[in-house]
C-alpha cells in the first residue's frame, strides 16, 4: 500500500471513521501508509499525537507538511486533490453534484451516524469488551435508525446512489457503520433487507472492491 510520499493514516482498519479514509484512498488509487496507534495504551491522548488530533481520537491524516483529522473533512480533501486519479466520481463534477454528495455525506454524518454509533458500540463493541448490553438504548436507536432507513429508501427508489447514479463519498461513508450493524444483529440485519432499495444498494456498494480490501484489513 506504501510508496515513496505516501499519505499517513493514523489509527487502526477496525476503526469505523479510519475505514472510511482507507476506503477512499484505495478508490482514488492514493499510496498510503497506516500508522498503528495503541488505544489500549492511550497513544491517541498523548501530547504528540494531540497535535495532529485535538479531540484525541482517530483518524489523523497526513499529507506531506499538512495534518487534517474529521474522517469526512478528509473524504473531501483526498477527493479534491486527486480529482484526475482512480475513481473520478467520487465527489461530482459540478457544483449541482458536489452539493447533493455533501448532501447525503451530511444526512450520513448528521443522521445515520448518532444512532448508528451508538448501535455499533452496543452491538459490536460491548460484548467484546464484557460491557453490558443497555436494551432501553438499543430499542431508542434502532427506531431512529429505522426512520433514516425509511427516508434511504424513498431516495434510493429515485436513483441508484444516494447522491444521484453514480457511487460518491456519500454511499462510501456508510460503508464502515453499517458493516458493523448488519454483520452483528439480526434485526438491523432485517432493517436493511427488508427495504427493497436500501436491500439492493446495500448489496452493491458493501462487494465494492475498495471496501473488500478494507474488511480484509480489519
Ligand atoms: N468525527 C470523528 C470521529 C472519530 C471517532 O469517533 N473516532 C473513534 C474511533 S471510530 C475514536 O477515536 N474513539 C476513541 C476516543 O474517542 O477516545 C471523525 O469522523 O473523524
Amino acid at each position: 500500500m506504501a510508496g515513496g510520499g505516501a499519505v499517513k493514516v493514523y489509527g487502526a482498519a477496525i476503526s469505523v471513521a479510519v475505514s472510511r479514509v482507507l476506503t477512499c484512498l484505495i478508490e482514488k488509487d492514493v499510496p498510503f501508509q497506516l500508522v498503528p496507534l495503541n488505544m489500549a495504551k492511550g497513544e491517541h491522548k498523548k501530547p504528540d499525537y494531540l497535535k495532529i488530533q485535538p479531540f484525541g481520537q482517530v483518524p489523523a491524516f497526513q499529507d506531506e507538511n499538512i495534518t487534517l483529522f474529521e474522517s469526512r473533512a478528509v473524504l473531501r480533501y483526498i477527493a479534491e486533490k486527486h480529482a484526475a486519479k482512480g475513481n473520478k466520481k467520487l465527489f461530482g463534477s459540478n457544483p449541482l453534484e458536489k452539493a447533493s454528495v455533501d448532501q447525503w455525506l451530511e444526512a450520513e454524518g448528521q443522521s445515520f451516524n448518532p444512532p448508528s454509533s451508538v448501535l455499533v458500540f452496543q452491538l459490536a463493541f460491548a460484548p467484546k469488551m464484557k460491557i453490558k448490553r443497555d436494551e432501553t438504548s438499543i430499542k431508542l436507536n434502532e427506531a431512529k435508525l429505522s426512520k433514516v432507513l425509511d427516508v434511504y429508501d424513498r431516495r434510493l427508489g429515485e436513483s441508484r446512489y444516494l447522491a444521484g447514479e453514480d457511487f460518491s463519498l456519500a454511499d462510501l461513508s456508510h460503508l464502515p457503520a453499517a458493516q458493523f450493524l448488519v454483520n452483528s444483529d439480526e434485526m438491523i440485519k432485517e432493517a436493511f433487507s427488508s427495504r427493497k432499495n436500501v436491500d439492493r444498494w446495500w448489496e452493491e456498494i458493501s462487494h465494492r472492491d475498495s471496501w473488500k480490501k478494507v474488511t480484509e484489513m480489519h
